[in-house]
This record gives C-alpha cells, structure tokens and sequence, in this order.
C-alpha cells in the first residue's frame, strides 16, 4: 500500500512541469506584454508628434485645459497626443523629440526579442545625448522657431551663450557632435571627407537629374494626398515644404530633410541628422578591420619588380653608343652577278652525254646549275644503269672534260640523280659584303651567325657556329683557309655586339690575325697581366686554354647555382635580373677561341695543348665557349680521334691527297676542289660544296679599325689567372708542403720515364692545377728536369729502386 502511494507520488512528480520552465514562460510573456505597450505608446508618440505641426498651434489652449470637456483637441490622438507633443515637442527638446520614439520603439523591441540589456542602455544613452545636443544646437532659433529646439533646447542654449557666448556655444555644440560623430557612429577622419565628397556628388547628381526632369517634363501639380516615395526628394525639387510635411507616411529621414529646407531651401543638405536616428542599429555592429599581411616578396616577384622598375638587363649598356661596322667597309670584288657562259655549259654537257654514251651510259635528262666557281650538272640515266658504274668512271670522266676538281656525287642525297660539278672557266669571286647584306644573314636569328660563301645554287650559305658547336678548318696552303677564318670573324663582328661575344686569337703564323689587335678593348679575351691579346707564342697557349678550362669550370658552377642548362637560358635569366650579382652572377659572352695552324701548336707544346683543348672541346658547349681550329696537315696525329670526335662540324678547302681529305671530312673530295676558297661544309652527313666569301686584308683592316676608333671597354675581357709549370713558381718548396700524393707520382713519373703534367692527370684522375703542382715539387726534388716547351721534361731517376734510395737519402738530409 505504501508502496502504490509512493509510486503515485514519484508519478505526480514526474507529471509537473519543472518550475523554472514556467517562470521563463510568465516572464517571456509579461515582456512581450510590455513590448506591446511600449510599441503602442511610440505609436501614438509618433502620430501626435507629426500631427503636432500642423495642430500644434490651435492645441497650446487644448493644453492650457485639459479638464475642459468642451474643448475638443485636433491631434489626431486626442487631448493625450496634444498634451504630449506639446511636453515632449514645445516644452521639452523640440523636433528632437522624434528620438524619443526611437528611443520607446528600442524598448518596444527589447522587451519583445530581449536583445542584450547594456545594448539597450548604450543606444539609449546616445539617443538621449543626441537629443540634448540636438536640441540645443536648434535651441539657437527658439526665437523665431520655438518647436526647433523646445524650451529646454532653447533655455540651455541661452545658458551656453549667456557664460561662454554665441560662437562658443556654437563651438561646444559642434564639439559635441564631432563627439556623437566618432564614438557613436565610429566615423574617421577620412571616412569623413569621403561622405563629404559622397555626398557632394550626390547632390550634384540628383541637381542635375531634377533639371533632366524639369527640363524634360512640363510642371505638374503636385496631389498633397499621396504618399511620397523616398527618392521624392529628387523628383520633387520644388514641392512646398509644409504639405510634403503634412503627410504622415514620410519617414522621419524626409521630414528632417524637409525642415531643413525650410531654413535654407537646401533640399538633400542634412545627413548627419538623418544617419543618426534612422541608422542608430547599423552602428551597433562590430567591424573587425582586418588587415593584409605584408608577403615576403619570392625571388621571380622581386625580379619582376626590379624588372618593371629598371628595365630588363642590357648587356650593352656599357657600350650603348657602339655602333656595328658598315657594308661599306666591304669591297665588291665582282663586277656583277654569275656569269653564264652558254657556250661553255653546252661544250661541257656534250662531253658528259658522249662520255657516258662511250660507256654506254645512256642519259634520260641533263639539267645544269651555274654557281660561282662550279657549274652542276644534274643527270638523269637511263633505266637500267647502275650508280657504281657512272661512279668508277669518275677519272675517265675528268680527264674527258680535262678539267681540274670534277667532283661525281652519286646520288645526289635527297634528289636520286647523279651530280657532276665541273669548274667553271671564269669563277666568280663571292664578296663577303654580299654576304652580309644577303637577307639570310641580316634576317638570320642565330646565336653566333656564320655567313662563310655562297652554295652551288647560289644561295648564301649561313650557319649557327652555337649549333655546330665547333668547327675544324683544314686546307693545304693557300687554298683558302686564312680568308676563310677571315670571313668567320668579320661575320661575328657585323652580327655581336661587343658585350655578346669575345675571341681568344692564337696565331702562330704571327701575321694573320694581327689585324685583330686594334679591337682588343672590344672583341678580345686575354690572359691577365699578358701584354698581347693574340697570343703568338705556342707555350702561351697552353696558359690560356687551361685559363679557358678554369673559365668553363666557373661557368659551370654559375650555370648550376642559377639552374639552367645553357649560356642562352642563363643569359636570358640574368636579363630578367633573376640572378644576383652580389653572388657572383654576370653576364657571359660567347668566347670563340681560334687557332690558326693547330698543327703546328701540336708540334711545338705537345700533347700538353691536347689535353686542354679536348676538355674543352667535350664540355663547353653548354657554357659558351667554342673552339675553331684551323691546321694545314690535317694528318692522323695532328687531328686525333678525341678532336675529331669533338668536332663534328669541318670545313674542308682543297688538300693534297685523299688520305688527307678522308682524315678532314671522313670520305674524299676535299682533295678534287679547285683551290682559292672552294669549299667542302660537313657537319655530320651532308657535304655542301661552298665558295667561301673573299675579305681581304685591307678589308679587315678597315673594319678593326672602325671598331677600334669606337670607345671601348678598359681592358680586353680577362680571363681566370692561370699559374702553369712553366712560370717557375718557387721550386724550393719544402718537403713538408709536399703533396700527399708526391710519392705517387714520382712512381709514375719514374716509371713511364716522362715528366708531364697531364700523365699525372690521366693516372693519378687529378685536375690540372694540382698535377701543375705536383710536377712543380717533382722538379724541386730534382726528380724530373725543367720545362722544355713541347717536349716532356726529362726524368733524372731511372728506375724505382733509385728513386726510393733517392728518397730515402732526402730524408736523412734534413
Ligand atoms: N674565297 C676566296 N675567293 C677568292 N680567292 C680566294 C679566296 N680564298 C683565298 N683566295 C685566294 O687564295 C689566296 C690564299 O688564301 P689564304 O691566305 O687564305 O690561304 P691559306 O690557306 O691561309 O694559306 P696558308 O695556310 O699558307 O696561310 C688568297 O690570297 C686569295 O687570293
């Protein structure tokens, strides 16, 4: 039983709603009850208000008696609205008292959403203080307009002006506005003078509109009972004030615009007034400003920047007036064009078909070619008639035409018939200003362009000396090869400007490139602390290529720290000022580094120059650096297989025999031209037959000279120092100091009974400076002689055992 009466219990008590759920509910209820009634009080606040300015007047005896039953009020709210409007509007703060609705309305809504109390406090706080202020500031005209700024908007106007004066009053009022302006609507200076300047232009838009409108629209009597809209105010620029005012559905924002007019007839002067009671909410909001962080510039936007702030790099800026050498330095050389001599191609077409038919070839087609030095004949056999055949007949041919450098080319590649190019009895000399001025070569877009003749068809023959990337020149004497060098050059000079590319001249022949001397501060790359920059002097040489290898070397660094894989790339990016020149980054030249008679370099320094020019040669490609050379015996141990294979691009001018042709261009021809700049071009698998253009000397002197007249750079471009074997640094060096691998090497050395930089280099895997200096201790040691130009030093030990003995003693001696 007590039990069933406990259950009952705990049931009952699980039924009744929780306490504080229902408080909550009575709560939300007696609020909204008193938001109703405070919504209703702005109501008729608001209405006896707006009606106030037109009853206001007859409603003051309404006021006066109040009791009096008889008396009927005009407000539209009856004795209550007109004793309101008159408290709150006449007595009180005048046309400031609208606020006040604002200020019931706040409560209204507070009490029916509940929004945060100290909100409410806040926005009511300032809507009093604008009411004071307000009041106040129009408490000036009491006089005349005593509703402007009600009794009390008047009295403490008259207060203010009684102690401090009219201006001062007026400067307290302004102050306390600039006070409502930055703590309650947050305005900044600037935000200031951009609602100025807004509203500036505002106005300026609307004044222009409205005469749009009155010009476009004839006057329209303005109906007082309609409502206006909000943009009236443009549209309407001269509807009397007082019955806009009349119609209640105005918002406050017009009628305060519309008093104002009545003051100055000002029509949209007003908006700090209007902002202030219709976008009080507006300014409860919390902006958080948030600014952007600074970014670190990345290098390609700081490249970017210096770019767009300098301009991209200019390598000729040093030389920026330099002006590239005319064509008019050049000579003619030709009267005129080629020279067709018909009765010459016809003598000689008849020789070729009865040759042939004397074979019994038979000839299906002939067709001829005229070039300047050799006319081709291009044949067509018969069906039936094998290549090798017309091929074996190459001499029998020749001797018919009895004619020197008749050259078969069977097939022709690429065309399938049989070329016979026979000399011309009159060659035309090819000038190279008509090189230069051939649209090939002005147009040519090539790194280092190389206009070097003309073809058998007579088109100027252009190549990319970049592309190639070296070139073997070989010729037997005075076939050509000196002019052809020549016609290099004067190309280089008529195309680089001297920042882009720089020579590295080494001529034994002391007299061939001389010329070049007078564009050293221009054109030319030279040891430091060498007097000449064409190096004449063979043990020279080899100074300057292992200057060159330590030139690729730091090339090759510079090209790896800016991640690039060739000169052009690394150019380009340097030009974007994409790399430091703080960390060593500069613009790099080409380099082409000539050597005229490469034979006899070989002959006098040895293998000592191989070694330099092979590395070269395998490496520098990449890096710009690119090597012709130029030799007269073109023997097997002159150009060696590690050259050859290095220098896929050959020029071949006339030579002696076959064995030499085959050494130069790997197959014959080259021995079947007719001499005096004729040609062979390979750079792998074609030949073209080309007439090298003439320059002569006078030529190059006019053009060195040009240059040379023009202002240059201090120096000639100077390379790495180089210390090499020869220049005898301090050979008493002390045995401590020795290289580790000092006992090696003299091993080596003793072994192979030959003192060289470069055996040391191969056997022991070092770089040339420190089998340099190895060889240096070695000779200190007096274990190998003095340097002996292009042979190998003597070796003063003959054997290891003495060596070791040799050593040993060194020892005890010190
Ligand atoms: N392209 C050419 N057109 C016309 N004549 C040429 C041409 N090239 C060379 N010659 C003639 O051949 C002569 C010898 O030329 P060059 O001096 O270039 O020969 P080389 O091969 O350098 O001889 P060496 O090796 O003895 O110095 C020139 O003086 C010139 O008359």
């Amino acid at each position: 039983m007590t039990a069933k009466k406990q259950n009952t219990k705990q049931t009952n008590n699980k039924q009744m709603p929780p306490k504080p759920k229902q408080t909550a509910t009575n709560g939300a209820r007696i609020s909204f009850i008193f938001g109703t009634l405070f919504l209703m009080f702005t109501v008729i606040l608001l209405c006896s208000f707006v009606s106030y300015f037109t009853t206001g007047s007859y409603d003051q005896s309404v006021v006066a008696e109040l009791n009096n039953r008889e008396i009927e009020p005009e407000n539209w709210v009856g004795k209550l609205g007109a004793w309101l409007a008159h408290k709150f509007i006449f007595e009180g703060f005048g046309i400031a008292s609208f606020l006040f609705i604002k200020v019931f309305g706040e409560i209204a809504l507070w009490f029916g959403i509940q929004f945060n109390a100290a909100k409410l406090r806040r926005m009511i706080f300032w809507d009093l203080f604008a009411i004071i202020v307000l009041s106040i500031a129009l408490g000036h005209f009491g006089t005349n307009y005593p509703f402007l700024g009600g009794t009390v908007g008047f009295e403490m106007n008259d207060y203010l002006q009684d102690y401090i004066g009219q201006i001062g009053a007026m400067l307290v009022v302004l102050f306390l506005i600039i006070f409502y302006l930055i703590f309650r609507i947050k305005m900044t200076p600037k935000a200031f003078t951009n609602v100025v300047s807004n509203t500036h232009a505002k106005i300026k838009d609307n004044i222009e509109k409205a005469e749009d409108i009155i010009k476009t629209q004839p006057a329209q009597p303005i109906n007082i009972n309609q409502p206006i809209k909000e943009d009236a105010k443009v549209a309407v620029p001269v509807a009397p004030v007082k019955e806009v005012i009349a119609e209640p559905v105005v918002k406050n924002e017009i009628d305060f615009n519309l008093n104002k007019k009545e003051e100055n007839n000002d029509y949209l002067t007003d908006f700090s007034i209007t902002d202030t009671s219709a976008n009080a909410d507006h300014h409860e909001e919390f902006i958080i400003e948030t600014i952007e962080e600074e970014k670190p510039l990345a290098d390609d936007d700081l490249a970017k920047k210096i770019v767009e702030d300098f301009g991209l790099f200019d390598p000729t800026l040093e030389l920026s007036k330099y002006q590239f050498p005319t064509s008019e330095l050049l000579f003619e050389h030709t009267t005129g064009g080629i020279t067709i001599n018909q009765a010459e191609l016809e003598e000689n077409k008849n020789r070729i078909v009865d040759t042939l038919n004397n074979y019994k070839i038979g000839i299906a087609q002939i067709k001829a070619t005229v070039g300047p030095t050799v006319t081709l004949y291009e044949i067509v056999p018969d069906a039936g008639i094998r290549i090798s055949k017309i091929k074996s007949l190459e001499d029998d041919i020749a001797l018919s035409l009895s004619a020197l450098g008749i050259r078969i080319i069977a097939p022709i590649p690429g065309k399938g018939t049989i070329g016979i190019e026979v000399p011309n009895t009159k060659p035309t000399t090819v000038s190279m200003k008509s090189l230069i001025l051939s649209p090939k070569f002005q147009n040519a877009e090539m790194e280092l362009p190389i206009a070097i003749g003309k073809t058998i068809s007579n088109e100027t023959f252009v190549f990319d000396l970049a592309k190639m990337p070296h070139l073997l020149m070989a010729g037997a004497t005075g076939q050509g090869k000196s002019v052809g060098l020549n016609a290099v050059l004067t190309s280089l000079l008529y195309k680089k400007h001297p920042a882009e590319v720089k020579f590295v001249l080494v001529d034994p022949k002391k007299v061939e490139l001389t010329l070049f001397n007078k564009i050293e501060r221009h054109f030319l790359a030279k040891l430091p602390d060498t007097e000449d920059a064409i190096i004449t002097d063979n043990t020279k040489v080899i100074n300057t290529l292992n200057s060159l290898c330590i030139e690729m070397d730091n090339r090759y660094s510079l090209l790896k720290d800016a991640m690039v894989r060739n000169i052009k790339e690394y150019n380009e990016k340097f030009k974007q000022r994409k790399l430091n020149p703080e960390l060593g980054h500069r613009f790099l030249p080409y380099i082409v580094l000539v050597v005229d008679e490469f034979a006899d370099l070989i002959m006098t320094a040895g293998k000592e120059v191989e070694t330099p020019i092979a590395r070269l040669a395998q490496l520098a490609r990449a890096i710009g650096i690119h090597l012709i050379i130029a030799t007269q015996r073109p023997s097997v141990n002159v150009i060696t297989g590690i050259i050859k294979a290095n220098f896929p691009a050959r020029i071949a001018f006339r030579v002696s025999s076959k064995i030499d042709s085959r050494t130069i261009l790997d197959g014959p021809g080259a021995d079947q031209l007719i001499g005096r700049g004729d040609l062979l071009f390979t750079q792998g698998n074609d030949t073209v037959r080309v007439q090298c253009g003439f320059v002569d000397t006078p030529e190059v002197e006019k053009i060195t000279e040009f240059i040379g007249a023009q202002k240059g750079y201090g120096d000639a471009y100077l390379l790495p120092e180089y210390v090499g074997e020869e220049s005898g640094t301090s050979l008493d060096i002390d045995i401590a100091d020795r290289d580790v691998m000092f006992r090696e090497a003299a091993e080596i050395i003793v072994t192979a009974q030959q003192g060289s930089a470069s055996l040391l280099q191969r056997k022991l895997k070092l770089g040339y400076n420190r089998a340099g200096r190895l060889i240096d201790q070695l000779e200190a040691a007096g274990i190998v002689g003095p340097f002996e130009g292009s042979k190998a030093r003597s070796v003063n030990i003959t054997d290891l055992v003495s060596l070791d003995e040799f050593l040993n003693n060194e020892k005890e001696r010190m």
